[in-house]
């Protein structure tokens, strides 16, 4: 498949996909969101990929939904084909692990779009924000959710009700992004932090990442009862014994993602 509005490449075992709609700051198109559904459906179903970056330019990663798109669209268009689509929301059910780049704009969508990956990693130029009521409308792909679970209340009725921009320096104070790296070393860090991801086994990273997942989505007593579940079940893979038994022989372990 050929892309019109995202560069892929492969770094090892990690692929570096690029939004790349740079005359519109990444605004994130119906056509654009089609392709990157496809793109993660292709990456998932390749064993050779064990994780994703995703990033944009150095001035957005993106700038939100398309607005010269949809500002004509009526409720009956909206309702209909249920905007937001699946397509945006295939980065929550992509089961291999997944990092947002961000430098500049990650606005609207593009904030959403970072917040569905499994963590952000920030340049010191990035800029966050839910600019949707200043436009009048509000945020429409888990803004108002996923903001909330990540900065807490206040802060997000802040965002969500002004529509003001936060910096690098106060998304790292309140915890939307994992880490704050300089614009130049962005990709390299971002790269490198799914590089060592991608050394560990691919099942017990998706059983890490599913347990983390549930803390958004259920109680604490449902949460820990999972997660000793699923702690309970890599005890039936050869990626545990592998890695026990690398520790006491003192040597680095050998995965076979089984
Ligand atoms: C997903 C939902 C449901 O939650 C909804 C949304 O995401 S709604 C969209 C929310 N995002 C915004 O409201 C941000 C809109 N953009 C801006 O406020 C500004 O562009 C900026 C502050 C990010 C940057 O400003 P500036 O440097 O002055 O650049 P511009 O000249 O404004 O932009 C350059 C170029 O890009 C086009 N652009 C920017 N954002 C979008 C967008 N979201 N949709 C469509 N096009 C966008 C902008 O119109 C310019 O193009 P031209 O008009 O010059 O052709």
């Amino acid at each position: 498949m050929t892309y019109q509005n995202l560069l892929l490449e492969m770094h090892g075992k990690v692929a570096l996909i690029t939004l790349n709609r740079p005359q519109a700051l990444n605004a994130l198109s119906p056509e654009l969101t089609a392709e990157l559904s496809a793109l993660l459906d292709a990456l998932e179903a390749d064993d050779s990929v064990a994780a994703v970056v995703i990033t944009g330019s150095e001035k957005a990663f993106a700038a939100g939904a398309d607005i010269k798109a949809m500002k004509d669209w009526s409720y009956m268009d909206v309702y209909k084909s249920d905007f937001i689509t699946a397509s945006w929301e295939r980065l929550t059910t992509f089961r291999k692990p997944s990092i947002a780049a961000v430098a500049g704009y990650a606005l609207g969508g593009g904030c959403e779009l970072a917040m569905m990956c499994d963590f952000i990693i920030a340049a010191d130029t990035a800029k966050f924000g839910q600019p949707e009521i200043t436009i009048g409308t509000i945020p429409g792909a888990g803004g108002t959710q996923r903001l909330t679970r990540f900065i807490g209340k206040s802060k997000a009725m802040d965002m969500v009700l002004t529509g003001r921009m936060m910096d690098a320096q106060e998304a790292e104070r309140c915890g939307l992004v994992s880490r704050l790296v300089p614009a130049d070393r962005l990709i390299e860090e971002a790269l490198a932090a799914a590089e060592k991801i991608s050394q560990m086994s691919a099942p017990i990273a998706m059983m890490a990442k599913d347990a983390v997942n549930r803390a958004f989505e259920t109680t604490l007593a449902e949460g820990i009862h999972f997660e000793r579940r699923l702690f309970h079940s890599t005890f039936a893979t050869e990626d545990q014994k592998e890695g026990m038994a690398a520790f006491v022989e003192k040597r680095k372990p050998s995965f076979r993602n089984r």
